[in-house]
């Protein structure tokens, strides 16, 4: 039932509006430029962008004893916010401090959220692009491991600069530096990713 139609992503969508709503009034973003509307403007569903729902799934297996063993390496995600939702397995970590990881625990109800690139460009970098991770935990070697993620992204077009924010001290922090669409930015990450599989297959 779930997959018969478009309701579970643009459910998806609507809550990630709603958390950039609260976003959008903790950073006092002035009335006339949008005010608490401003992010919602850039994430209209139906304009094209980089917006995914992806279900995952870690099969069962292996063991945990080998040290480091990573199931998902560290990285950022490439949007504004990531909704996450773990069920029953943990194995999360994120990089909260940006110096030590921290496990996130399943929470029954609850959706994590992971900040992405384009909320550390529009912030200049007051909210930082949550690094995370997924590491083999020793339930794993006894049951698969599934989460689903909605990466929510801004409209291709969207630019990447610092937004009119009254709570941001200096809204030229990106000046000189040429500003990116949201569109550039995720063709650059995948051009990342994908260059190191083809030269490494
Ligand atoms: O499965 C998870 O808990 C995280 C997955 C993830 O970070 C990703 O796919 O970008
Ligand atoms: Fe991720």
């Amino acid at each position: 039932m779930l997959f018969n139609n478009d309701e579970l992503p643009q459910d998806c969508h609507k809550v990630c509006n709603r958390i950039l709503q609260a976003f959008a009034i903790a950073l006092e973003i002035k009335k006339e430029e949008g005010g608490k509307h401003y992010f919602e403007e850039r994430h209209k569903y139906d304009v094209p962008c980089g917006s995914i729902l992806r279900l995952l799934k870690y099969p069962k297996g292996g063991n945990s004893e080998q040290d480091e063993v990573i199931r998902a390496g560290s990285h950022s995600d490439y949007g504004s916010i990531t909704l996450l939702f773990q069920h029953g397995i943990p194995g999360l970590e994120v990089q909260a401090s940006r110096t030590n990881w921290i496990s996130a625990p399943c929470i029954p109800g609850a959706i994590l959220v992971n900040v992405g690139d384009q909320m550390e460009f529009w912030t200049g970098g007051r909210f930082k692009s949550t690094k995370h991770r997924v590491v083999f935990l020793p339930e794993h070697a006894q049951h698969d491991r599934y989460s689903i993620a909605y990466f929510c992204h801004a409209n291709d077009q969207v630019p990447l600069d610092v937004i009119p924010s009254m709570v941001l001290e200096n809204n030229d922090i990106n000046q000189g530096q040429k500003v990116k669409t949201a569109g550039e930015h995720l063709q650059e990450r995948l051009e990342e990713t994908y260059k190191f599989s083809e030269t490494s297959a």
